[in-house]
């Protein structure tokens, strides 16, 4: 499927459930560029919260924050600029900024479950995921958990393989990464709408 068809479905899978999941969003190009600058930046043990505790056994990735410096960051921000003007088109979201992260889970990390905002904010409306393990197989663990809304059952178990996407709307969906036994990669990040009459 063309990339202009696979943000269709995005859309029409957003709609309908207020989830999506998707193969091939990002070429195969891109996603070994994005994966070859994941492993050559120096990445940091994830924070916690607004207070910024870090707790390995809450969360057990390390992140790298995405600015534009190399020729993947720059391609895949700009990709991700054209799917937050469609996303403001369809569903009048407001979106206003993004951010976007790697995130390398070493063996045995995971995360437990959470939303995605920091208690009494929610800025972060979309939650977007693409993994980067070329040779992910059943057993390896790593899945992503996305509950029900009312946090009662389990809703999707997504595989972390190579080229997966995922999004859901931010506030909506208690999620967790379930320990993965392989060194887990992905980029993660959020379409947000800032206030701008808060400072
Ligand atoms: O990597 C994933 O599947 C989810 C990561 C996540 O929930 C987060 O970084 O907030
Ligand atoms: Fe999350």
């Amino acid at each position: 499927m063309s990339s202009f068809l696979l943000v269709d479905a995005i859309l029409d899978q957003l709609a309908e459930q207020g989830y999506a999941i998707v193969d091939g969003l990002l070429s195969d190009t891109l996603l070994q560029n994005l994966h070859d600058d994941l492993h050559e930046q120096g990445l940091r043990p994830a924070r916690i919260g607004q207070d910024r505790l870090r707790m390995a056994e809450v969360r057990g990735d390390k992140i790298d924050w995405l600015d534009g410096n190399t020729p993947p960051q720059q391609e895949f921000l700009g990709l991700t600029q054209s799917w937050q003007e469609a996303f403001n088109r369809s569903f009048y979201l407001g979106l206003n900024a993004a951010e976007f992260h790697y995130a390398y889970y070493p063996e045995g990390g995971g995360y437990q479950k959470h939303w995605d905002n920091f208690q009494g904010t929610n800025a972060r409306v979309l939650t977007f995921i693409t993994y980067l393990n070329r040779f992910w197989q059943p057993g390896d663990g790593g899945e992503l958990v996305i509950y029900t809304e009312d946090d009662s059952a389990v809703r999707a178990l997504v595989a972390p393989t190579w080229g997966t996407s995922v999004l859901f709307f931010s506030d909506r969906f208690p999620h967790q990464v379930m320990p993965a036994v392989k060194p887990r990669a992905s980029v993660t990040g959020w379409f947000r709408r800032n206030d701008p009459l808060v400072f």
